[in-house]
């Protein structure tokens, strides 16, 4: 596992940039796995910037995004599905048929899960993978107690991260209980991954990243056994 201590968030968002831009601009087909939440906001203003500058393009890229809320319509400002197109993809040249995001709203979904794994694996699988990283050490939506050898699947959300994303919702009940996420073992089966931290409140979750401990209890843990993972991470958190 490589360590990027970045000056701060807008550094730390610059650098994943370049390494992204370097990937499409030398693949431009590539299978690139999408990460929310607040960390990656700063990432795709940069992605956007090289695009406008005419120095990306998504032409012929392909995404997957980690998760989705169950319950939630893609009209919903709070689904993952809205808040994809408002922060990246409306400002871009990614086909509509290339952007892919768990249908939380599946009829059934345990075949949404296995259909979505498949979309993966037809696509050769994830060739550079962003994450960000929960207090508790959740990567996607995979809550500490999550198997390592876990595919897509539904997860009932830990109440802390209930907790930390109410924030977005008008009151706690409304912030759903669960949610699709891709799994660890898929994760784990990408070609590269960038793992984002920023911020105070991931310190703790740093240090135990760093104590290097691998356990299903701290689901990023498992990162260290990735032979191409970079953890960028700002000095806010670090200090
Ligand atoms: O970046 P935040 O908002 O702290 O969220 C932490 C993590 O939790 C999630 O929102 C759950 O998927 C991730 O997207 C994110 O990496």
């Amino acid at each position: 596992m490589q360590i990027i201590e970045a000056e701060n968030y807008e550094d730390m968002s610059r650098i994943a940039g370049q390494i992204i831009a370097r990937e499409i601009n030398s693949k431009p087909d590539t299978a690139l796995g999408l990460a929310t939440g607040s960390t990656p906001l700063g990432l795709y203003t940069e992605l956007v910037k090289l695009y406008e500058e005419k120095r990306l393009s998504f032409q012929h890229t392909i995404t997957f995004n980690l998760d989705e809320y169950v319950g939630l319509p893609a009209s919903d400002s709070n689904s993952y599905h809205y808040f994809m197109k408002k922060h990246f993809f409306q400002y871009i040249d990614l086909k509509e048929e290339n952007r892919h995001i768990p249908n939380g709203m599946a009829e059934n979904l345990q075949e949404e899960c296995k259909k979505y794994e498949r979309l993966i694996e037809k696509s050769g699988g994830i060739d550079l993978q962003i994450l960000g990283i929960g207090g508790n050490g959740h990567i996607g939506f995979n809550e500490p107690g999550t198997p390592f050898s876990a595919q897509t699947h539904i997860i009932c959300l830990d109440q802390s991260t209930r907790e930390a994303n109410a924030r977005f919702f008008p009151t706690m009940e409304q912030v759903p209980a669960k949610a699709i996420t891709v799994g660890i073992e898929t994760i784990m089966r990408s070609k590269q991954i960038i793992l984002l931290i920023s911020g105070k409140t991931k310190y703790n979750a740093y240090k135990r990243l760093l104590d290097g401990e691998i356990t299903e209890t701290f689901p990023a843990s498992i990162l260290h056994k990735h032979d191409n993972c970079t953890v960028i991470v700002d000095k806010e958190t670090v200090c």
